[in-house]
């Protein structure tokens, strides 16, 4: 008690208060592992024990993969789940960390990502760099209804068609 006292205190000191959880960016991460995780389907499991998960009977040695991009859009876990919208994870305390079964890009357990620190921090640089150096547009002749979001099926979920863009270097006047 006295521990997670002290530690929000310094928190406090060093962030400010009060404080959005998390910032804008690693929001925009969130979202992003939430609808396309890369590692669709987790690392194959093996059930131990005999057990009933909704009706079903999984029976020992059974191997059970874990959906993760399915969890990510389940209704009864998210609103609109199909929408891109960051500012859902403004407030709220749900993250990858793996103690949260609705949002699980990384895993949760014992195989959960070892990389998830430094996965983040990769994602974020090098959204960054590509948003700060460059503006990003369309080729000329093409709409942008006509970018596809469509995925490949598998285990490591990839772009089905390649994503076109043109970079204008940005420079500060
Ligand atoms: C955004 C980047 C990354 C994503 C989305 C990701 C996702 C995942 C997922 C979903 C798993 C399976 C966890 C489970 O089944 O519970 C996994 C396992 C693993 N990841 Fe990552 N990962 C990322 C980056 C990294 C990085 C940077 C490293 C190493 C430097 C790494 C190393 C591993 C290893 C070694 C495992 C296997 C763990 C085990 O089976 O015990 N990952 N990752």
């Amino acid at each position: 008690m006295i521990e997670s006292v002290t530690s929000r205190i310094i928190s406090n000191i060093r962030y400010g208060r009060p404080r959005p959880n998390p910032i804008p960016k690693v929001r925009i991460i969130k979202e992003i592992l939430r609808l396309y995780p890369p590692e669709a389907l987790l690392v194959p499991r093996e059930s131990i024990n005999h057990c009933k998960i909704n009706g079903y009977d999984i029976r020992p040695k059974t191997r059970v993969l874990v959906n993760a991009w399915t969890i990510g859009r389940n209704p009864e876990s998210w609103n609109d789940p199909e929408k891109f919208s960051p500012e859902r994870f403004k407030y709220s305390s749900v993250d990858y960390k793996g103690q949260h079964y609705e949002y699980v890009p990384f895993g949760a357990a014992r195989r959960i990502c070892p990389g998830i620190g430094l996965g983040v921090a990769m994602v974020e640089l090098a959204l960054a760099n590509l948003l700060y150096c460059f503006n990003w547009e369309l080729p000329s002749e093409m709409k942008e209804e006509a970018i596809s979001m469509d995925e490949t099926a598998g285990i490591i979920v990839d772009k089905k068609y390649d994503l076109r863009l043109v970079p204008v270097k940005y420079v500060l006047e």
